[in-house]
């Protein structure tokens, strides 16, 4: 049986003239790496924000973790994990000392130095933060992240200024979590982090979700015509094998730098915001 993690029905938030959210639903089922991919401006963080119960919203309804994010109490706040835009305080504190005091917040916290090491920050664990890189720092948010051991972990755009190899790593940290049964909210611009770790995917332009389904198959991605290319031209077609075949026999065997394409996740994407 799949339990629903966070379910919105019509959600809606003005801000003045503008409207941020303009009637939102979804269903992000216990367990998922659900992304929301979107433009600036197109309403993911405001979204998000309602569903953490830091923002308020208009109307509609939302559940998540089965209590109305309106409301918060402290005993849900202690389950969900949180980790915002902004890069960490240019505080005087360690690594291990800020890691540490906020896991005594929670009734089951992880151990800190294994998150310290599981964010790849094990040699920066004496450090004071103000020393920190940028990106450093915001390994620390993604560590301050999980420490509590959230059961739902929303995280907005978490690898901004991350160096590659910090991404594969927290790529890992993130499928470990989800491994475990941890849901997992992810907002990003990175399509290639959406293809690397979310089940699902929704899509947000103008405050409303535009598309939805699974990375491989967005917008009809699986099934849109392919292109066959080949030394000196190629074609669109629905029967690509058709095309080799008859490029096989034009060419008497081997076609010279033959190549099938389908849209990508990044030319769906574009498709489907830009329309
Ligand atoms: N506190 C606010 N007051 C007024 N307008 C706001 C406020 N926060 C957001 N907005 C507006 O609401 C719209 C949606 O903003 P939001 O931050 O939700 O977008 P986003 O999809 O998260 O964008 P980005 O990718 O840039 O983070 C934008 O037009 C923004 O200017």
């Amino acid at each position: 049986m799949t339990t629903t993690a966070v379910r919105v029905r019509g959600l809606t938030k003005r801000y003045g003239d503008v409207q941020a959210v303009g009637g939102i639903d979804l269903d992000i089922h216990a367990g998922e790496v659900f992304a929301i991919l979107g433009p600036n401006g197109a309403g993911k963080s405001t979204t998000v924000e309602i569903l953490e119960g830091y923002r308020r919203r208009d109307s509609g309804e939302v559940s998540v973790l089965g209590a109305d994010p309106g409301r918060p109490t402290r005993a849900w706040r202690s389950r969900i994990g949180v980790v915002l835009q902004t890069a960490g305080d240019m505080t005087e504190a360690t690594v291990r000392e800020t890691v540490r005091h906020f896991a005594g917040f929670y009734p089951d916290a992880r151990d800190p130095d294994e998150v310290i090491e599981q964010v790849g920050l094990a040699e920066k664990a004496g450090r004071r933060i103000r020393e920190l890189s940028g990106g450093q720092r915001r390994r620390v948010d993604v560590a301050l992240g999980v420490i509590g051991r959230p059961e739902l972990l929303f995280l907005d755009e978490p690898t901004t200024g991350f160096d590659p190899e910090a991404r594969r790593r927290f790529w890992d940290l993130i499928r470990g979590l989800a491994h475990q049964g941890t849901t997992i909210v992810l907002t990003t611009h990175y399509l290639d982090e959406v293809e690397a770790l979310a089940d699902r995917v929704a899509v947000i332009a103008k405050g409303r979700i535009v598309a939805e389904g699974e990375p491989a198959t967005l917008g009809g991605r699986a099934t849109a015509e392919a292109t066959v290319g080949w030394a000196g031209g190629s074609v669109e077609t629905d029967a690509p094998t058709r095309a080799v075949l008859e490029l096989s026999e034009r060419f008497g065997g081997e076609v010279p730098e033959l190549t099938v394409t389908r849209p990508s996740l990044e030319d769906t994407y574009l498709r489907l915001v830009e329309g």
